[in-house]
C-alpha cells in the first residue's frame, strides 16, 4: 500500500486514470471464458447449428458472439497497453523525481552526517533501492489486472454453481495463507541480503581506490579478498539462494494450487454435490482460465516484496538523514571579527563518545591572517570544519561581530567563506559567467600558479584535470581566489607544494588577501612561514593551548639558487 501510494503521489490523475483502465481490462479479461461458454451454450439448445456468418470469405458461426468476443479482445488490448504505458511514464518521472529529491536531501545534510555515513550507502540507495522500488510499482497495474479477472472468475463460478464457489475461495484463502510463509521466510533472507550490499559496495571501492596498495602487498590482497569482497559476496549469495529457493518453492506452489482444486473437483466433488457435466466444463475451464492470473499476483508479490524492502531503505535514509536549513538569503551584518565563544564539538565514536574539540574561546579578525597550528590528531582540521560552519557545536557560540550564528543564518554566513581543506574536491568547471575583467583575472592566476601551459579554461570549463596532486592544489587556489569571500581558510595548502610556490602562498598571496581585508586562516606544518601570521592558535589534543601573537611579516627570501621566484599577480 505504501509502496502504491508512493507512485500515486508522483500523478495522481495519470495512475487513477491508468487503474481504471486496468480494472475495466480485468473486466473484459474474466468476460472472454463466460460468452465462449454462453455461446456453446445457445448453439446446444438450438439443436441443429445455424448457418454461418459469411465475414471477408470466412465462415463465422454465433456471428454476434463472435463479434462481441473480439470487440471485447481489442478492447482488452487499448486498455492494457494504454494502462501500462502510461504507469510506465509515470514510474520513470518516478525515478527522476525520487532521484533529484534524494540530492536535494544529500544537499541539504549536515557534512557530519555525510561523513559518518559514507558514500556506499547512499548510492546503493540512489541506483539500487530507487530501481527496485519502481520496478515494484511497475507490477501494481498487472497485479490489478489479474485480481480484477480472478474476482470475475470468481463471480462467474458463484453464478455456475455457488456449491463450487465457496469450495473454489477456501482453497485459494488456504493456499494464499500456506504461501506466505515461505515467502516471509524468503524475505527476511532478501532484507539480510540488501543489507550486505551497502557492505560489499565499500569492498568495491577500496578495490578500486586502493588498487596501488594492493598490488605492492599480495599478503593484504588475499586477506582483502578473503574478509572483504569475497566474505560479502558469499553472504550475500547465500542469502539470495536461501531467499530465491523459498520465493520459487512458493511460486511452483501457487502455480499447482489451480491444479490441484481441478483435481479434487472432478474427482472428489463430484461425487458430494450435484453438478452437471456441462457446469463442471464450464467450472473447469474457468479454473484453467484463473491460472494466468494467479501465477501472476504470486510471480509479482517476490518483486513487489523487494520493492518494498527498497522503499523501506528509502525511507529509513530519508528517516535519518538530517536538514540543514539552507536560506542563503538571510540578513547578515557586516563583520570585522569571528568569535568563538567556549565552543566544543565531539566526534561520534564506535563506542560510546569520540575525539572532543574544544572548549575553544579566540577571535579571528579581518585584515589579519590567523595560523592554526599543532601536531597530529590535534584536531587542526575539526577546528577549520567549525570555522567553516559545517560542523554544529555540541556547545558554546560563534559569532560574525554582533551577530550569532544559528539555524537560520548558518547558509548565509556559510556564503561569505571560501575553504581549500586537506581531502578538498575539484570540479572540472567554474559556475558563474566570466567577463572580459574575469577572464583577465583567470590567466593572471594561472601564470602566477605557473598552470598556463598545463590548463586552459574555456565556457568555464577547465581544459583539464590530469594534473599532478601539487597543479591540481594550485588550480583549487585559483578556484578559491576567483570567489571574492570575506574569510579564506586554507588547511595544509602548502604541504605538498614546493618551495617557489610555498613562497608564492605564503609571502604573495596571503599578504594579498590580508590587504583586500579578508580574514584568512590557515592550517600549516611550515614553521619556516610562521612570522607571516598576526596570530597563532596554538592547538594541543583538542584544547587551544596558547594564542599567540604573531610577527604579520613577510618570510626572508629562499637562499639564492634554491627555487626560482614565480612572478608575483601584478607581473602576471
Ligand atoms: N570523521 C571523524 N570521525 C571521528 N573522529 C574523527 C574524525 N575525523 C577526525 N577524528 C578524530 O579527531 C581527532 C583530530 O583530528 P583532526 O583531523 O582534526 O586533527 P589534525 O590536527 O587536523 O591532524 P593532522 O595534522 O594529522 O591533519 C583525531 O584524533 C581523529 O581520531
Amino acid at each position: 500500500m505504501k509502496l502504491f501510494a508512493a507512485f500515486s503521489a508522483e500523478a495522481p490523475n495519470k495512475v487513477f486514470f491508468s487503474i481504471v483502465l486496468g480494472a475495466l481490462a480485468g473486466v473484459a479479461y474474466a468476460l472472454l471464458i463466460p460468452l465462449v461458454l454462453a455461446s456453446l451454450t445457445v448453439e446446444l439448445e438450438r439443436g441443429a447449428p445455424p448457418t454461418p456468418y459469411m465475414f471477408a470469405s470466412f465462415a463465422v458461426s454465433q456471428h454476434r458472439f463472435a463479434a462481441v468476443f473480439f470487440v471485447t479482445c481489442a478492447f482488452i488490448l487499448v486498455a492494457r497497453s494504454l494502462s501500462q504505458i502510461m504507469l510506465l511514464r509515470v514510474s520513470m518521472d518516478m525515478t527522476t523525481a525520487l532521484r533529484i529529491r534524494l540530492y536535494h536531501r544529500i544537499a541539504r545534510a549536515p557534512v557530519a552526517y555525510l561523513e559518518r555515513v559514507g558514500s556506499s550507502r547512499l548510492i546503493n540507495v540512489l541506483t539500487g533501492d530507487v530501481n527496485r522500488i519502481v520496478m515494484g510499482a511497475r507490477l501494481l497495474p498487472d497485479l490489478l489486472i489479474s485480481i480484477v479477472t480472478l474476482v470475475g472468475m470468481l463471480g462467474f463460478l458463484l453464478y455456475t454453481n455457488s456449491a463450487v464457489f465457496w469450495f473454489v475461495l477456501g482453497a485459494i484463502v488456504v493456499g494464499a495463507v500456506t504461501y506466505q510463509l515461505p515467502m516471509y521466510l524468503g524475505n527476511r533472507h532478501f532484507t539480510r541480503s540488501r543489507q550486505k550490499v551497502d557492505h560489499l559496495l565499500e569492498a568495491i571501492n577500496g578495490l578500486i581506490q586502493g588498487a596501488k596498495e594492493l598490488k605492492l602487498n599480495e599478503e593484504k590482497r588475499a586477506h582483502f579478498f578473503r574478509d572483504m569482497l569475497v566474505a560479502n559476496e558469499h553472504e550475500i549469495l547465500r542469502s539470495d539462494k536461501r531467499g530465491y529457493t523459498l520465493a520459487r518453492a512458493a511460486m511452483n506452489y501457487g502455480d499447482l494450487i489451480s491444479f490441484f482444486v481441478i483435481g479434487v473437483i472432478a474427482f472428489v466433488f463430484v461425487n458430494y454435490h450435484v453438478i452437471s457435466n456441462p457446469e463442471l466444463v464450464g467450472v473447469i475451464m474457468a479454473l484453467l482460465y484463473v491460472t494466468g492470473p494467479v501465477n501472476a499476483i504470486l510471480n509479482f508479490v517476490p518483486q513487489v516484496l523487494v520493492a518494498r524492502i527498497s522503499l523501506r531503505q528509502l525511507n529509513e535514509v530519508l528517516r535519518e538523514l538530517p536538514e540543514e536549513a539552507a536560506d542563503a538569503a538571510a540578513e547578515v551584518a557586516p563583520w570585522q571579527r569571528l568569535r568563538f565563544d567556549q565552543v566544543a564539538y565531539r566526534y561520534q565514536g564506535e563506542e560510546g563518545s569520540g575525539f572532543q574539540v574544544g572548549p575553544l574561546s579566540f577571535e579571528i579578525a579581518r585584515g589579519q591572517v590567523t595560523f592554526v597550528v599543532g601536531g597530529n590528531g590535534s584536531g587542526k582540521s575539526t577546528l577549520s570544519k567549525l570555522i567553516t560552519l559545517h560542523y554544529l557545536p555540541a556547545a558554546g557560540r560563534i559569532g560574525f561581530g554582533a551577530g550569532q550564528v544559528d539555524d537560520g543564518n548558518r547558509h548565509a554566513y556559510r556564503q561569505q567563506i571560501c575553504a581549500i581543506y586537506t581531502d578538498y574536491y575539484l570540479f572540472d568547471r567554474l559556475w558563474g559567467n566570466a567577463d572580459e575583467a574575469g577572464r583577465q583575472r583567470i590567466n593572471a592566476y594561472l601564470v602566477a600558479l605557473r598552470l598556463q601551459h598545463k590548463v586552459s579554461v574555456s565556457d568555464g570549463r577547465f581544459s583539464t584535470l590530469a594534473l599532478s596532486d601539487g597543479q591540481k592544489k594550485r588550480l583549487a587556489l585559483l578556484v578559491a581566489l576567483l570567489e571574492d569571500r570575506q574569510l579564506y581558510l586554507f588547511d595544509e595548502w602548502a604541504a605538498d607544494q614546493d618551495s617557489t610556490f610555498k613562497e608564492v602562498f605564503y609571502n604573495m598571496l596571503l599578504p594579498e588577501l590580508k590587504a583586500r581585508n579578508k580574514a584568512v586562516v590557515v592550517i600549516s606544518h611550515d614553521d619556516r612561514y610562521f612570522c607571516v601570521a598576526d596570530q597563532l592558535l596554538i592547538m594541543e589534543e583538542g584544547r587551544l593551548a596558547r594564542v599567540e601573537a604573531g610577527q604579520g611579516r613577510a618570510a626572508p627570501p629562499l637562499r639564492h639558487g634554491v627555487a626560482a621566484p614565480a612572478p608575483t599577480l601584478e607581473q602576471a
